[in-house]
């Protein structure tokens, strides 16, 4: 507005297209826009554009006289122009509702050559925006949803996820480790969580963290064993900004940072690459960090919770962990039960793991048979709670039966004795790797021994994946076999899950 405020010091040729540019700006949102109206300093209306007629019969006028020449507030209910005039700012989206309905509306302000305001240009953009939008509005309050849910699951994910009273389980076994639990959760030492893979450890350190005077702070896990070697330093320490092009440029906080003031879970501590030990003990005992690319030293404040499946101790004499870190987590260690030495606790795990996959998946709860107990009693149960819980899944989904027996868990658990759970049996008491009777193969159910072997493989392959929720490297150690074998057993038999 200003440069045209000075239009008159520009050369004649200058002028003349800046002059030609407003007139078409002018012609060009006459005809396009549902309708313009011109009002003069004082607020009267002196000209309508032929679309603006169209509006008149809506606002109870019959002629052209009836609005031209009359005070915009006289015609036009609830008009800003004269707001526009007084203040000499524009309102360039601003919707209008009247008894002639709402329309998408802009308000321009005119000044003479000096910047004087001499009157305002109206602009009906749209007409009954509420259903001409409505897309947009549509997708509008869509966005808003999605934002809405974001947030509230942010805040979800933020809150404890796990308290004491989620880790099922009255056995004396269980009662010991709860009682340890809590009686660290009120200190901030380092704590070891040593246990079968699925045994309920990242559920602890969870409780352990809601506990704790930590719990309104971050509870933040790594799975080692899941995060590529190479990338595992920036995991851990960040990346100072501008240490690497590309994605990382802007920098990156590492987990140590992220978990400031909380907790940070180490699960498959076991499985830390020998060159990354010394800079975590290094975290640990100073409670500083070193972002990658940088000179730095940050100070950070976490509580440090780690866990692992595999006999650390064993691993520091065999030279793949070192000593020093290994007593600097073991400060106080809490070994969790396998699901096998608490069989006692079946029925509780069984009834609460059944309230969960019921209400995640919105079909009825499932009662589980005695019969079907004594099924679940004889199975050994290498993948702990985590296999309990793939096995119901996998035996709700396949039946819309409301009571589960011995026969829907036969067909998952194909390594328990037929006999099992059958009339004969008595149910109950039975523990695991006791001795079972064999049942008297039928001829015609023997087949070729590579056809049977391959099928056992399969099956063994398809429990481990199941047992480890789909981690092949854990699923590979439960095998006893290389990463790189079960790749090739994966790419011989198909997908399994
Ligand atoms: N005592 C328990 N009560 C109820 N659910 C449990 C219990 N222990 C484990 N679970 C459930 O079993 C599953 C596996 O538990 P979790 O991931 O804590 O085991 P983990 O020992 O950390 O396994 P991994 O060593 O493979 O990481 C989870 O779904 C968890 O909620």
């Amino acid at each position: 507005m200003d440069d045209l405020v000075h239009a008159t010091d520009l050369p004649r040729d200058a002028r003349s297209v800046l002059e030609l540019a407003a007139h078409s700006m002018f012609q060009l949102f006459a005809e396009t826009a549902e309708g313009m109206m011109l009002v003069d300093r004082k607020g009267r209306v002196v000209w309508i554009s032929e679309g603006y007629k169209q509006f008149l019969p809506a606002l109870g006028l019959k002629h052209e006289s009836d609005f031209v020449g009359h005070s915009v507030d006289e015609v036009v209910p609830n008009t800003l122009m004269r707001e526009v005039i007084a203040t000499g700012r524009p309102i360039l989206v601003d919707l209008l509702t009247n008894k002639a309905g709402t329309f998408l509306v802009s308000r321009i302000p005119l000044r003479d050559e000096r910047g004087d305001v001499i009157g305002a240009l109206g602009l009906v953009l749209m007409a009954h925006p509420e259903s001409t939008m409505q897309p947009l509005m549509k997708k509008f309050s869509r966005l808003q949803r999605e934002l809405d849910d974001a947030r509230k699951q942010l805040a979800e994910q933020r809150r404890p996820k796990y308290t004491f009273a989620s880790f099922i389980g009255s056995s004396p076994p269980v009662i010991e480790v709860k009682r340890q639990a809590r009686r660290v959760a009120q200190t901030d030492s380092t704590v070891l969580l040593l246990g079968e893979t699925g045994t309920g450890k990242e559920l602890l350190a969870h409780a352990i963290h809601a506990a704790s005077s930590r719990a309104s702070r971050p509870f933040i896990g790594v799975n080692i064993a899941a995060v590529p070697e190479t990338l595992l330093e920036a995991e851990f320490f960040g990346v100072a900004p501008g240490a690497y092009t590309g994605a990382d440029r802007k920098g990156r906080e590492g987990k140590f940072k992220l978990a400031d003031g909380g907790t940070l879970f180490l699960d498959e501590i076991g499985d830390m690459p020998a060159s990354l030990q010394a800079k975590l003990l290094r975290a640990l005992q100073e409670q500083e960090i070193e972002p990658l690319g940088s000179n730095d030293v940050q100070k950070v404040d976490v509580r440090v919770i780690a866990a692992t499946s595999r006999d650390l101790s064993q691993l520091v004499a065999e030279g793949g962990f070192r000593e020093d870190l290994y007593y600097r987590l073991n400060v106080v260690p809490i070994r969790l039960p396998s699901l096998r030495e608490r069989l006692s606790d079946l029925e509780a795990l069984v009834e609460s793991l059944e309230d969960d996959i019921s209400r995640r998946s919105g079909m009825p709860h499932r009662e589980v048979a005695p019969d079907a107990f004594a099924v679940l009693r004889a199975y050994p149960w290498r993948g702990n709670i985590r296999e309990l819980r793939n096995v119901l899944e996998q035996v709700t989904m396949l039946t819309d039966d409301l009571r589960l027996e011995a026969r829907h868990f036969r067909h998952a658990l194909p390594s328990v004795p037929p006999h099992v759970g059958s009339q004969a049996d008595v149910p109950g008491t039975r523990e695991a790797g006791s001795s079972l009777a064999p049942a008297v193969p039928d001829p015609a159910a023997v087949r070729p021994l590579n056809e049977a072997v391959a099928e056992l493989e399969r099956r063994s392959i398809q429990a481990a994946l199941a047992a480890t929720g789909g981690n092949k490297q854990a699923a590979a150690r439960l095998l006893k076999i290389s990463r790189a074998t079960l790749y090739e057993k994966l790419a011989q038999y198909g997908p399994l899950l």
